[in-house]
């Protein structure tokens, strides 16, 4: 190994996060080397949000036409997987090739590396033979992997992640799903609308188990509609893989079996493979996202929220640290986030346990969406509600959740009001137009109580 090559700044891991803070340190001049050792652009754009969307998109088309009957006519429906494989390898994924997003970053000035980089002290990382000192520093975005449970039986099989299931071609007759979070929900969905029996094992008491309770009760309900059959209380405690596929034992003495396995039980750093302390789960960061010396860290792998647009969010305010540009830091009061079931729950800040667990003087407004005009007009699937949780203290929203067809596009009003503390006042003068989704906003705002 020769001397360490000298730069101003290594970015580790080109995902969502890293991507957008090397391009940004490189168009304003910066020597930034970029490290990734697999796609740049990460796990949203190849295995995440977009193909899984895509995904969701096909499988609501499949739910919207089963709605004709009462609502317009006749319709019949055969679904295709081949649509929706094509669209995810040739218009989003270009096959799971990051040409143009290596030309992008290359494009505004970066030095791009392809291999796994290692921190060996500080400013310092290793990729193979080459070693960098960077005078700024370096920056960890590294994002996050699929946990695999320690189950008898698991590893060594041909279980899948999200990244299979993803790149998947064909469709299983059946699907076992190991968690009943965003992953498994979304994919459980998607897959049961296209004539795959799902079954999801969850080992809480409700799935979507980080949302309210009643985000858990109607994605059950609708889920459970759409043919999954949906396990909880219960874990897996041995695995068998056969031709045949997989049988699941389960810790009440029961078995299912499947012909695929989705393990989707959550996410993990993976600081020990960056030279970093293993033992810690994620890379705790201060407001500017400052994780030691000379040490930054954005995205999954800082645990403030495994989505894109926190990735997003904490790579701005590490990009104008490093340029010493100031602005506003890290406030994760009104972290939005939306799980793309139909109906799709948006939801930002606390649940109301976590308001109430938190010691605030909570006060809870809700309103069914089958009591508003919209979710009356809409008919068949306007399952949904939309709660608001209020701080009597500061008479502010500090939470809410908006549960329906438009669920991810309502929760947008009620992101601004929690994070720009829009006094309840002001919310209830608010004129919400008629007959939209959001003017049960409105609704829910007056039942406050
Ligand atoms: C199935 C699924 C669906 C999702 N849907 C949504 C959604 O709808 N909306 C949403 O907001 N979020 C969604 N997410 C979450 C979103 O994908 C992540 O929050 C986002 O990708 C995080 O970006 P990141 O840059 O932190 O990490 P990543 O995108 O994971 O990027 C990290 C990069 O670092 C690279 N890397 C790791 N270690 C090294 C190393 N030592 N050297 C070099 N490179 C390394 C990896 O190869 C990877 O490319 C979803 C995730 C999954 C799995
Ligand atoms: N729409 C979105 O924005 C979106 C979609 C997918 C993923 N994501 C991100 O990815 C993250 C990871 O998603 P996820 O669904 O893997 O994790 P998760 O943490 O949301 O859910 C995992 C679930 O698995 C359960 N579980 C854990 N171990 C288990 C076991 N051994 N047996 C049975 N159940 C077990 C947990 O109780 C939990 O309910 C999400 O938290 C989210 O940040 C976001």
């Amino acid at each position: 190994m020769g001397e360490a090559r000298q730069v101003d700044v290594v970015v580790l891991g080109l995902g969502v996060g890293g991507e957008e803070v090397a391009g940004r340190l490189a168009a304003a001049g910066l020597n930034v080397v970029g490290v990734e050792n697999n796609l740049v652009g990460g796990e949203c754009p190849y295995w995440g949000c977009i193909p899984t969307k895509i995904m969701v998109r096909a499988g609501s088309a499949l739910a919207e036409a089963r709605r004709i009957p009462g609502l317009a006519g006749t319709a019949t429906v055969e679904p295709d997987w081949a649509p929706v494989a094509k669209r995810i390898r040739d218009e989003a994924t270009d096959d799971w090739n990051d040409k143009v997003a290596v030309d992008r970053f290359t494009g505004k000035g970066g030095h791009f590396v392809r291999g796994t980089g290692v921190i060996t002290g500080p400013g310092r990382v290793r990729v193979g033979d080459e070693e960098y000192s960077a005078s700024r520093g370096v920056v960890v975005a590294t994002g996050t992997a699929a946990v695999i449970p320690p189950i008898d039986g698991l590893a060594g099989t041909p279980y899948w992640t999200n990244r299979d299931a993803v790149e998947t071609a064909t469709l299983p007759g059946s699907l076992l799903i190991l968690g009943g979070g965003a992953i498994g929900t979304e994919f459980a969905q998607v897959f049961a609308r296209f004539g795959v029996q799902v079954t999801i094992i969850e080992g809480s008491d409700r799935i979507l188990a980080m949302e309210e309770p009643e985000s858990s009760a109607v994605a059950a309900a609708v889920l459970a509609a759409d043919g999954v059959t949906i396990k909880l209380g219960v874990h897996a405690s041995a695995v068998a893989h056969s031709p045949e596929g997989f049988a699941v034992t389960l810790t009440d003495g029961s078995t299912v079996t499947g012909e695929k396995l989705l393990v989707a039980t959550g996410r993990k750093a993976r600081l020990g493979e960056i030279g970093l302390d293993p033992a810690e789960r994620f890379l705790t960061t201060d407001e500017r996202m400052r994780a030691g010396d000379k040490l930054w860290a954005v995205g999954d792998v800082t645990g403030n929220g495994a989505f894109t647009h926190m990735a997003m969010y904490e790579a701005d305010i590490a990009v104008r640290d490093i340029l010493g540009q100031g602005g506003p830091g890290a406030d994760y009061r009104a972290r939005p986030r939306v799980t793309f079931i139909d109906p799709e729950i948006g939801a930002v800040g606390l649940t109301e346990k976590q308001a109430r667990d938190a010691g605030l003087d909570v006060r809870v407004g809700h309103v069914p969406l089958s009591a508003t005009s919209r979710g009356f007009i809409h008919g068949p699937g306007n399952e949904g509600f939309i709660k608001v949780i209020a701080d009597n203290a500061t008479g502010v929203l500090v939470g809410a959740t908006t549960a329906g067809p438009a669920g991810g596009e309502m929760i947008g009003a009620l992101s601004v009001a929690v994070h720009a503390a829009v006094p309840i006042e002001t919310l209830r003068s608010t004129i919400w137009a008629y007959p939209t989704f959001h003017r049960g906003i409105g609704s829910a705002i007056e039942a406050l109580a």
